[in-house]
């Protein structure tokens, strides 16, 4: 970064612990296609040289900015819209009803996620607007578990899907029905894109097909309330404070409102502009710490945007196996950079992120 640059830090929690980042303080610009390239990925279902051509793409962009759009994915926008209309239900009913799937009833983090039980629980100090149900992954709707009422005792203890976010949205004509079938797609388009990253990584494509059997699987439909005319934002809010993901990779999609953007390799923020039929993909710091900081989980935020409409944005977080144990996969291992990480078990990695990304509060450095 230049000297004339006006900088400022944020706080965040990233797989090791709370950092501090300087960033520019200059106002976000559009990305460039060169920091978040636009890949056709219809050649998932193409031949392996196919596939190997997708990968050189895929590589570049993970070793860049660690995002990337995709296009020709497969998932329909009708898929998106009944998610989004039945969602709306959800989110446009009373509070009280909202609250019976609010995640204070979960065992562990499924459910509703409501403004109220955000307050004071960011780095920042800046409360996140961003309301969120969550789903998890649940073997019984993934059609590739022939018989989910025989699944291994070391997985079943993993899995984190609960009844009572979906008992209590049942009123809701279509919701389930609306959330699982685009769960679904995302769920057949990761596990083909984890090949690819096997690919990426110079290793067989089944390389990580054992661990994504009964994967870390979430989906989350966001709702970031809009402005209305005269309103603005406060100093003290944000849609969603500065974080990386933590599984291995999202897939993000997000309406024409705006807001996500992305902190460059100039530290400067770059704005994610939405685009018509793509989805974004960015790595999560499993991903990082598993290919030995090769592909990089980059920081993003959700800022607030600029319309009395609310913003809607759906998120598919993949992961491994949560009872599996992963090491530095060995093509990332060179004399240059020697092994940074130790095994660890792919569910504890993962429930203590998001456990410690919830549960603190701190004031900014400086
Ligand atoms: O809503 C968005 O655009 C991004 C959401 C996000 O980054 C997240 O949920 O981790
Ligand atoms: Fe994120």
């Amino acid at each position: 970064m230049t000297e004339a640059v006006q900088t400022h830090q944020i706080a965040l929690m990233s797989a090791t612990g709370l950092i501090y980042r300087t960033v520019s303080s200059e106002k976000a610009r559009d990305c460039t296609p060169d920091e978040i390239p636009i890949i056709d990925v219809a050649r998932l279902w193409g031949s392996l040289e196919d596939r190997k051509e997708l990968a050189r793409e895929v590589l570049h962009a993970c070793e860049n900015t660690g995002f990337f759009y995709i296009k020709n994915h497969g998932i329909t926008n009708s898929s998106i819209t009944k998610v989004l209309d039945r969602s709306k239900e959800f989110f446009y009913q009373p509070e009280e009803l909202r609250q019976k799937a609010s995640r204070r009833h979960a065992k562990h983090l499924g459910g509703y996620l409501g403004r109220a039980d955000r307050a004071g629980g960011s780095p920042t100090g800046k409360i996140n607007t961003k309301e969120v149900f969550v789903m998890k992954y649940d073997p019984k709707f993934d059609p590739t578990v022939e018989d989910f009422t025989k699944i291994p005792e070391e997985v079943n203890e993993g899995l984190h899907a609960e009844e009572f976010y979906w008992q209590a949205t049942q009123h809701i004509d279509g919701f389930q029905d609306a959330l699982v079938g685009h769960w679904r797609s995302c769920l057949d388009l990761a596990r083909r894109l984890i090949k690819i990253f096997a690919i990426a990584l110079e290793l067989p494509e089944n390389y990580f097909e054992h661990l994504v059997t009964y994967p870390g699987a979430d989906l989350g439909v966001g709702l970031y309330p809009g402005w209305p005319e005269g309103m603005v934002a406060k100093e003290a809010e944000m849609g969603l404070n500065a974080h990386t993901d933590v599984q291995c990779f999202t897939l993000l999609w997000q309406d024409n409102h705006g807001g996500l953007e992305v902190l460059n390799r100039e530290s400067q923020w770059v704005r994610v502009k939405p685009m018509d039929d793509t989805l974004v993909v960015n790595i999560g710091d499993f991903l990082m710490r598993l290919t030995n900081n090769r592909f990089q989980s980059t920081i993003h935020q959700v800022v607030p945007h600029d319309s009395p409409e609310d913003r809607m944005s759906v998120a598919f977080f993949f992961g491994f196996n949560f009872n599996e144990q992963c090491s530095v996969v060995p093509t990332c291992i060179t004399p240059e950079n020697p092994k940074r990480y130790e095994p660890v078990v792919c569910g504890d990695y993962v429930q203590q992120r998001l456990e410690a990304a919830e549960s603190f509060k701190v004031p900014m450095k400086g």
